[in-house]
């Protein structure tokens, strides 16, 4: 695979999570299509409320936000000794952590800092903390770099025609570019991407509300249907391929996406439909060993109950889980920064791991 693109050619939007001396500036989600607005998060606490309440969503910019609360937390700390400071750090990864359960970036970001801070524990605490901020940025400089690669890979494994996605796996989801994002764009710059269908997600609408918005923004061929429009549009023979993005991908191939991706993985399967998930490693999970095992977020009756603000619904009982599980034999492959996973994906996920 040969990089073509740079990010530049390929979107015209901003990193959507950046840190700045103390600053974590994110794009508010919530506030899409109607405002668009980068805010300032100046506490550890007001991180872990944005990743809680979805002003800050996606697997890897999730990920990334957590990132840089901990590296807020290193250049703010008052703390004057190493044992304040590690008290300070612990009970920040905690809050942290404690956010949303299903995607893996989450936990693989903090820990990947939480281990380096134990590796450095006989450093000066000048340096613990220019460490944590480095780290950091570089969590997120390696999301875009990881999201271009995927991008180019999988431009050259989805056929060229109309492509459907779900959720919201764009720039926005991410820290630049996108997971999903990156492959359209670049299908797009090489005139492969006929249309793009997205499914409007209910209940938080992130179909409707953002992938609409950034993918409309960059010029690509945009077309949104209501969820329960995907079988028929499938049926009249007008989706050629189907890419989705992850939260958790575990050892045997299986995957958490937002809530709808299984449904779409059996339509796929019924109308011939090459059906595709594209994640970078930080989504991997080689510690699970079935989908069975992946932790799914139940969110508040309110986003079922409402839309758009209104009430739609009577005060009825809701389940509203946030993620399903589509089992590996529904997936036609997983594009990842490393190259193309195929069936036995067992195997295949083993040996990539193994590689590197
Ligand atoms: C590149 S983002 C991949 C996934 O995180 C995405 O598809 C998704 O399910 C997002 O869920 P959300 O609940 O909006 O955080």
């Amino acid at each position: 695979m040969r990089i073509r693109y740079r990010p530049q050619d390929l979107t015209k939007l901003p990193r959507s999570v950046e840190y700045r001396s103390g600053i974590v500036y994110m794009i508010n989600q919530q506030l899409l299509p109607r405002e668009f607005k980068v805010e300032e998060f100046r506490t550890v606490e007001s991180v872990a409320e944005a990743i809680k309440n979805m002003t800050v969503r996606g697997a890897p910019a999730i990920g990334a936000a957590a990132a840089f609360g901990l590296a807020l937390y290193a250049e703010t700390s008052k703390a004057k000794t190493k044992e304040e400071f590690f008290d300070g750090f612990y009970k920040a990864y905690e809050t942290l952590k404690n956010t949303r359960p299903t995607a893996v970036n989450l936990f693989w970001a903090l820990n990947r800092i939480k281990n380096l801070v134990e590796e450095h524990r006989e450093d000066s605490l000048d340096e613990i903390r220019r460490l944590i901020v480095q780290e950091a940025q570089k969590i997120a400089d390696e999301d875009v770099e990881a999201n271009l690669r995927m991008g180019h890979y999988g431009a050259e494994v989805l056929p060229e025609g109309n492509v459907l996605t779900h959720c919201n796996a764009g720039s926005l989801a991410t820290v630049h570019l996108g997971t999903v994002g990156a492959v359209v764009r670049v299908m797009h710059k090489d005139g492969t991407l006929k249309l793009l269908w997205l499914d409007e997600t209910r209940p938080v609408l992130q179909g409707a509300r953002l992938s609409a918005w950034e993918y409309s923004y960059d010029g690509l061929n945009v077309k949104l249907i209501a969820d329960n429009a995907a079988a028929f549009v499938m049926q009249q023979g007008l989706v050629d391929a189907i890419i989705v993005g992850a939260d958790r991908i575990v050892a045997n191939g299986d995957f958490a996406n937002k809530i709808g991706t299984y449904m779409l993985a059996v339509l796929a399967r019924e109308h011939g439909i090459p059906f595709f998930t594209v994640a970078p490693l930080s989504t991997i999970d080689m510690n699970l060993k079935s989908g069975k095992e992946i932790p799914i977020e139940e969110r508040s009756p309110e986003e079922v109950l409402t839309c758009g603000g209104c009430r739609i619904a009577p005060d009825v009982p809701v389940y509203n889980p946030a993620f399903d599980v589509t089992p590996n034999k529904y997936l036609t492959g997983i594009i990842t920064d490393r190259g193309v996973v195929w069936p036995p994906f067992k195997r295949n996920l083993k040996k990539l791991f193994y590689s590197l």
